[in-house]
């Protein structure tokens, strides 16, 4: 037996980098959770390797304090190892996104059941004792004391046991029952079984073609066969609808895992998972950890969003990660990523579940109109028993200006202008969080007139009361998104509004009209992905609507109706857009035919964020930059960006540089594939 154990300390310092020999505790396995001594302190560490020798001498060698009871798999040690060098961080910081949720231990309570051994006949009890006893076994309770004398009299066994905190699964949609697969759909899942592990699937299917059902079967055969499967959703929060389609197709066997959860829920679900109590594990993106024993299958839904990319360290991307767990992955959208498309193997459903047609899109030209709604819209609205309009800006208008002077409110501590919220009554940066009050009059020239530009949801859905609609609003200023889908589900009429998040995967057959106001704003992004994004934007919008019997139609507003990206997302045209794409991307050489890496640069010193990202950008022969970028919670930034054939070579590079140059009181972080 190995007498080393090689542990990695989980801190977070970059320069610590283990891992560091130890004598091996009993019981300590590749993945156990030790308590090691480190320098002055206790810390906790992972084994990352056992060996028999090692290079520290032996009467050094210290012995570690003890064994905690949980442990991560092996392989998502071997995980995190991959993912420290792929995304330029850390082991550590790797880890830490494997382990058990932390600061919080598994819940018991006192079982009482009745000692076999102990006879109660011929026992002199009470009433309430033979009560008391014939209402075993049961959690004792408040009855603790009571049963404690019929325990010492040897008639009752009290027992500590584990108990789950199971998280409560929002109801929203009504339940279903399990239907029959159409050709299309049981195609598909064919196709689906037939994949070997490893094998990545895109499962490009029009909005409303039953890519859930079909989730739902590949999951289950994957627990006919004894493996466990995991499906990653983008923020649950946004999306109640799907797990609780899979809690109501496969019961307790689902464990869910997000951030909204209690620490104690969150322990226990991960625990379930561990112990192969749960085999299913439905969550974000963080979900592609859960530890599975013979994981079968990864499903990715809706694998176009945004949310997959992580946005701390390391920043990884839960579509790649989910590649490296060695089983079957299906990425599914109805408005793939170019990527995806380019690389994966391809199963289309052509077709909505019930062959209706998706709804017609009307482009409507902006450039000669003056009020935010055209009137052909504001008709519609009125017309539809229900709708959805997407306005991707919240708050009540998107800056201030003092007509006099002509002072633009800014953040102080962002580069970027203020929003009016004016139900909170505060003005609010929507980078750092930033509030203050809203100004009844310039505070440089005294002025009492103050414009506003632009219209945000809020000031939408004021506009549409005006108009004596029903307005029900979604977006990240609602705290509850749940309550505000099942309110809008369950209402007779009523426009729902809100950012990009109402044209999230929802599926309300009511819906007739789907409008997208302003279609064009993602276009104006100075990114590579600006197309992408508006072509999926107004394609999933115009998804929500005519999912039932009633049919609809969809409006799209813009100052850009000619761009490719809204033309093909009118005619619900992907496969044109793809291919257009993926040609411009290969002439421009962006991803998928090169691997992108952004280097950004910060510090509260004037000039130092720049000073230190031309440093990089000199050892990074070619890299683009460095670039100023707008200053963000007071911190100057600036960016430089690597853009190379040899993804392997250039991660190398691009970590090289960062380890050569420090400059104090800057931060540097490394975004390996960003969005
Ligand atoms: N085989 C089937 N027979 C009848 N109804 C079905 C079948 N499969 C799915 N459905 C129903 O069709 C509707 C649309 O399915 P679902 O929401 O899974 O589509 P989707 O492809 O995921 O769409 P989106 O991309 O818009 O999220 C749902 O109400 C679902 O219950
Ligand atoms: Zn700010």
């Amino acid at each position: 037996m190995s007498r080393i154990a090689r542990v990695e300390p989980l801190t977070t310092a970059r320069a610590l980098r283990g891992p560091f020999d130890y004598l091996r505790p009993d019981g300590a396995e590749i993945g156990s959770l030790l308590v090691v001594p480190f320098g002055r302190r206790d810390v906790t560490g992972v084994v990352t390797g056992l060996a028999d020798r090692s290079e520290v001498a032996e009467d050094r060698l210290m012995p570690a304090r003890r064994v905690l009871p949980h442990s991560v798999p092996p392989e998502l040690v071997e995980l995190a190892e991959w993912m420290a060098v792929e995304y330029c961080s850390t082991f550590a910081r790797a880890l830490g996104l494997m382990l058990p949720p932390s600061g919080t231990r598994e819940k018991t309570a006192l079982w009482a059941e009745r000692n076999s051994a102990g006879a109660a006949e011929g026992v002199r009890l009470t009433d309430r004792q033979r009560e008391l006893l014939a209402s075993l076994p049961r959690l004792a309770g408040p009855d603790l004391a009571a049963l404690r004398r019929l325990e010492r009299r040897g008639l009752v066994r009290l027992a500590l046991r584990a108990q789950r905190r199971a998280p409560e699964h929002a109801q929203v949609g009504a339940r279903r029952p399990q239907p029959a697969l159409t050709a299309a759909q049981a195609a598909a899942l064919r196709d689906i079984e037939a994949a070997a592990p490893g094998e990545r699937l895109l499962l490009h299917g029009v909005t409303g073609s039953g890519k859930t059902e079909v989730y739902l079967r590949a999951v289950g055969a994957c627990l006919e066969r004894g493996e466990g499967a995991i499906v990653l959703v983008p923020e649950i929060a946004l999306t109640p609808q799907i797990v609780s389609r899979f809690a109501e197709r496969f019961g307790d066997t689902v464990a869910v895992l997000h951030s909204a959860l209690g620490a104690g829920e969150r322990h226990d679900e991960w625990l379930r998972l561990r112990r192969g109590q749960a085999r299913v594990c439905v969550g974000p993106r963080s979900a592609v950890f859960a530890p599975i024993d013979r994981l079968g299958l990864i499903v990715i839904d809706e694998e176009h969003d945004s949310s997959y990319k992580h946005e701390g360290d390391p920043r990884y991307d839960a579509r790649l990660v989910a590649e490296r767990r060695g089983c079957r992955v299906v990425a599914g959208s109805a408005t793939p990523r170019p990527e995806s498309y380019h690389a994966m193997r391809r199963i289309v459903l052509a077709e909505r579940v019930d062959g209706q047609a998706l709804p017609p899109v009307q482009v409507l030209d902006m450039r000669e109109q003056r009020a935010a709604l055209h009137p052909q819209t504001f008709s519609a609205l009125l017309d539809a028993p229900k709708s959805i309009v997407l306005l991707n800006r919240r708050g009540w208008s998107n800056f201030l200006s003092c007509r006099t002077c002509g002072r633009a409110w800014g953040c102080p501590q962002c580069d970027v202008t203020l929003v009016l919220h004016r139900g909170g009554g505060y003005l609010a940066c929507h980078h750092c969080g930033h509030r203050e009050r809203v100004p009844d009059r310039c505070p440089d020239c005294g002025s009492v007139s103050v414009t506003r530009h632009g219209a945000g949801t809020e000031r939408l859905e004021s506009d549409l009361a005006g108009a004596g609609l029903r307005a029900f609003r979604l977006d990240a200023d609602v705290a509850r998104a749940g309550s505000v889908l099942r309110a809008f589900e369950a209402a007779g009429r009523g426009v729902l509004v809100g950012t990009q998040v109402v044209a999230k995967g929802h599926d309300f057959p009511d819906v007739t009209l789907g409008v997208v106001l302003d279609a064009d704003a993602t276009l104006r992004f100075p990114d590579f992905r600006a197309e992408e994004r508006t072509f999926a934007l107004v394609a999933q919008l115009a998804g929500r609507a005519g999912r039932g019997p009633g049919g609809g139609r969809v409006l799209v507003q813009t100052l850009a109706p000619d761009a490719e990206s809204i033309r093909c997302a009118a005619r619900h045209d992907a496969d044109t857009f793809l291919a257009g794409e993926l040609r411009r991307r290969e002439a421009l050489r962006y991803p998928p035919f090169s691997t992108l890496i952004r280097v950004v640069c910060s510090s509260e010193r004037p000039g130092l964020a720049l000073d230190l990202a031309g440093a990089i950008h000199a050892r990074l022969p070619g890299a683009l930059g460095p670039a100023p970028l707008f200053r963000l919670r007071g911190r100057e930034r600036a960016q430089v960006v690597v853009k190379a054939a040899d993804r392997r070579a250039a991660i190398a590079a691009v970590g090289a540089a960062v380890a050569a140059e420090h400059r104090r009181g800057a931060a540097i972080s490394v975004d390996v594939d960003p969005q």
